[in-house]
């Protein structure tokens, strides 16, 4: 059974409009083509707000956003959350400061981990936007974002994700292989910022490795 809610319908709709705010601008920029990517905020410590799946992310109202608990079941509804629900919900438990996940499709993203899909990660280093990452003080700092094989098996990815947090490594953000970027934060914002400097980051890796080639 779930925890009782404590969360009210006024911080669910808060949540709704922050969600469709940022999807919204984001399908703007041409980073949720046809109906990809989802979205996220965590209501209280056993609940999530998130997108419905395979809606159209640049016109999300408020009927696009459901609740579900830690376990990725509905709650008080019959519609189907993102297909990724399960994603969302392992950063929510593994992170427990973690308020908002989102996710992306955009080229950059996508190109960026088929090219360094084979080495298992992007590393960072050397760039003065790697600061825009939460506890990174300076470009000097490393910032590897590790690349996870694409399936359609959530139990499979998630287990991949589990095994690379429990060695310890830092993760502020992935990509998976072929499909797109996961960032989140401590509020929406961090997440955005987060997000929009790791789209700009691997638009600049790229850039690199043509130039270089
Ligand atoms: C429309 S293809 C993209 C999907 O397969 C998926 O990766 C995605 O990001 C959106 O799925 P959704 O179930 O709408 O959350
Ligand atoms: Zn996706």
């Amino acid at each position: 059974m779930s925890a009782s809610p404590t969360y009210d319908s006024a911080q669910l709709a808060a949540c709704a409009t922050a969600i469709a705010d940022a999807a919204r601008e984001f399908a703007a920029l041409g980073w949720t083509p046809a109906t990809s990517s989802n979205f996220s905020m965590r209501l209280d410590d056993a609940h999530v707000a998130i997108t419905v799946s395979g809606r159209d992310k640049g016109r999300l109202g408020a009927d696009d956003i459901m609740v579900v608990d830690m376990q990725d079941r509905p709650v008080g509804t019959d519609l189907r959350p993102s297909a990724e629900t399960a994603l969302h919900t392992q950063i929510y438990r593994r992170f427990p400061d973690t308020r908002a996940v989102l996710h992306t499709h955009s080229r950059t993203q996508s190109v960026a981990s088929r090219l360094f899909g084979k080495e298992g990660r992007v590393r960072l280093q050397g760039w003065e936007l790697q600061k825009a990452i939460s506890g990174h003080t300076s470009h000097e700092s490393t910032l590897d974002i590790p690349v996870f094989p694409n399936t359609q098996h959530m139990p499979e990815l998630t287990a991949r994700i589990d095994a690379w947090l429990d060695t310890g490594r830092p993760l502020h953000a992935y990509l998976i292989d072929g499909h797109g970027l996961y960032a989140w934060g401590r509020s929406m914002d961090e997440a955005r910022r987060h997000l929009e400097a790791l789209e700009f980051l691997l638009g600049c890796e790229l850039d690199l490795r043509r130039l270089s080639s």
